[in-house]
């Protein structure tokens, strides 16, 4: 598997510089935690790696190949789970999940779907509507998606926010699990999760100008972003039908 890079990365939120001059590289079973306080740029700099955010500067690339040269390759290596739910409410746990896996190319999505669920420790749920899922029942939804729609990077915002204990621990599971196929995992936390000989990616050292990352006023200024975001940010960044 190929390593993904990132160089000089620097991103503008609005009329706000979140980070600049950020590097990173992740290999075949790498792990890398992205750390921070609130508003350093954590979730800001997993959407640009998975290509829904530019960069105002700097390069992503695979084995030295940027992004922009193949985006449909680097789509294929990305799997991207945000931290707000994607879940629709009118269809099934399963139905939703077998349209991410329908997207992602499998030949049976159904049983995609109904397999990463059993993962999951939810098959119970495959039958019922989002509208009637807890917030932890969502989260493990959207968290099957990286089984039922595989990829080699998972990019995984505040993956454990609402999951009880036993299903954190099944998910680190998982991740061990991909890593040791040489899958890569990039993902930002408030809170510990279990990702052995990983490295962390403290945000706070990429502010700009090299102060300390300080909370603004809260003032956006209204401007829009010069630096558009690629999709909204839901989870998931494409609606299911
Ligand atoms: N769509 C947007 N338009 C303008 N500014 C934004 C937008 N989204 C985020 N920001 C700003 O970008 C900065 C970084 O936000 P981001 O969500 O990346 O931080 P974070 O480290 O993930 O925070 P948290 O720990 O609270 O989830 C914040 O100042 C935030 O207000």
């Amino acid at each position: 598997m190929p390593v993904f890079t990132g160089t000089e990365l620097t991103c503008l939120r609005g009329d706000r510089l979140v980070f600049t001059g950020l590097d990173f590289r992740i290999g075949p079973g790498g792990a890398l935690v992205l750390l921070g306080p609130n508003g350093s740029g954590k979730s800001s700099l997993l959407r640009v790696m998975a290509g829904l955010l530019k960069p105002i500067r700097g390069q992503l690339a695979w084995d030295g190949v940027p992004v922009p040269e193949d985006p449909d390759g680097h789509r294929a290596q990305v799997q991207y789970v945000g931290h707000l739910d994607a879940v629709k409410p009118v269809l099934t746990a399963a139905e939703n999940l077998a349209f991410w896996a329908a997207l992602a190319g499998a030949a049976d999505p159904a049983a995609n779907a109904l397999a990463a669920l059993d993962r999951l420790g939810v098959p119970h749920i495959a039958g019922v509507p989002g509208r009637y899922l807890s917030a932890g029942q969502k989260r493990r939804l959207n968290l099957a998606r990286l089984l039922a729609a595989p990829a080699a990077l998972w990019l995984l915002d505040e993956p454990t926010v609402a999951l009880d204990r036993a299903a954190i621990a099944l998910f680190e599971g998982l991740i061990a699990e991909h890593r040791a196929e040489g899958g890569m995992v990039v993902l930002s936390t408030h809170t510990d999760i279990a990702t052995p000989g990983g490295d962390e990616l403290h945000l706070d050292e990429f502010a700009p100008y090299g102060e300390p990352y300080a909370e603004d006023d809260g003032a956006e200024g209204g401007e829009p972003d010069t630096a558009p975001d690629l999709a909204p940010d839901t989870a998931g960044e494409r609606a299911a039908p």
